[in-house]
């Protein structure tokens, strides 16, 4: 069997090598709001010379806290805002010079309210999009984009019969009938409780797999990122901190705001002698390329530290312990400093039991 792009994307790898140009491809791009008028040049820019690329049928998400700038960096890249310097390129085609309306970006929108034409039937939301197209084409992709997105016996029902994640599969419908270059979703589940929230994400993954479209996610939930994304850009007031798949950015964060938006993280201070840091946990081998000698933050996960036998270790308290089911979660007190040690074994320690302590894996260098 020819293996084709579409089999590539199915199996959940991206095809980087391609000479099609990227789906998405931002250059600089600078965002100021203006208050009363007035350049706000006191402030830092909320979007500041931020530069990335997505790969055709990549999933890329914009992980940061509120307020970093993601929905304004969506809405430069939809045409909503204009900004103040750099380019948005998508599908090879400058949209900033000369700029062009959302319209002519070739760009699908869905938001957190799915915001459905509560008098249209299922069918009807999801024609509304098409209107540029001949009237005999318009009825076959919208059912079409139906059948994508598993809704086909509920077209002629309207929103309001439908539950939350029905809905937001209709919103994405709509958003996917046009065949847009680039879909751009922001914050999409975060109106669903948590368990539709989960069934609902990784389904609209799926269907995004199986349309090929490239797509950005918004979002500031980590959990989300880490099992939706290709890559992950973590932002933070206005910049990318960090970009990579999840498993890169997860194992190895370049910073201690990484190490610790991104699952949680045992920041330590140290004394590197001879690539290995002197810590309150005793000596900690470097991961990595060796660090100079001199003081340094390194991350520690709390899966990589482990109770010690014997003499082994350092000494610590156990402030509080959290059930999850499969693995427990220790708050342990070591001197000053608090740690979280997440403990898959079968012994249980009560609150304010004395541990022994050690990190079981190399720690990481951080900014
Ligand atoms: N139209 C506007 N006028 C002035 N300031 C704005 C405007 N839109 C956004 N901002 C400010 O720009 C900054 C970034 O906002 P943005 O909505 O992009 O952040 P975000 O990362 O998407 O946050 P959240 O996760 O809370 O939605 C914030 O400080 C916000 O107050």
């Amino acid at each position: 069997m020819t293996i084709t792009n579409k089999h590539k994307l199915e199996a959940g790898q991206i095809d980087l090598s391609t000479s099609a140009p990227p789906a998405l491809e931002l250059r600089g791009l600078v965002k100021h709001f203006y208050a009363q008028g007035r350049p706000t040049t006191t402030l830092p820019p909320v979007v500041d010379n931020l530069s990335l690329q997505v790969a055709p049928g990549e999933l890329l998400t914009l992980l940061g806290p509120s307020g970093c700038g993601k929905t304004t960096t969506l809405r430069l890249i939809a045409g909503l805002e204009e900004p103040d310097g750099g380019a948005v390129w998508i599908d090879g085609r400058n949209m900033t010079q000369p700029p062009q309306p959302p319209e002519r970006r070739g760009v699908g929108l869905v938001f957190q309210d799915y915001a459905l034409f509560p008098h249209l039937s299922v069918l009807g939301n999801v024609l509304f999009g098409l209107n540029r197209l001949p009237r005999a084409q318009r009825l076959l992709r919208a059912r079409e984009t139906l059948s994508l997105v598993g809704l086909t016996v509920f077209e002629s029902r309207m929103p309001h019969q439908l539950s939350g994640g029905q809905q937001q599969r209709v919103a994405l419908a709509r958003a996917l009938a046009p065949r847009p270059r680039l879909l751009l979703l922001d914050e999409p589940f975060s109106n669903l409780d948590a368990q539709l929230r989960h069934s609902t994400r990784q389904e609209v993954r799926t269907i995004l797999r199986r349309s090929g479209v490239a797509a950005i996610l918004v979002t500031h939930d980590q959990e989300e990122a880490l099992a939706f994304s290709d890559r992950i850009a973590l932002m933070r007031a206005g910049q990318i901190e960090q970009i990579g798949t999840p498993q890169e950015v997860y194992a190895r964060p370049r910073t201690a705001f990484v190490a610790s938006f991104l699952g949680r993280s045992n920041l330590l201070s140290g004394t590197v002698q001879a690539g290995v840091a002197r810590t309150v946990l005793g000596n900690i081998q470097l991961e990595g390329k060796t660090a100079p000698d001199g003081p340094v933050m390194i991350s520690v996960r709390p899966e990589h530290l482990a109770f010690s036998e014997g003499n082994s270790g350092a000494e610590a308290v156990v402030l509080a312990r959290e059930f999850r089911g499969h693995a427990v979660t220790y708050t342990l007190a070591l001197g000053q400093k608090e740690l979280l040690l997440l403990d898959t074994g079968h012994t249980l320690h009560a609150e304010g039991e004395r541990v022994r302590v050690c990190a079981v894996r190399t720690g990481r260098v951080v900014r």
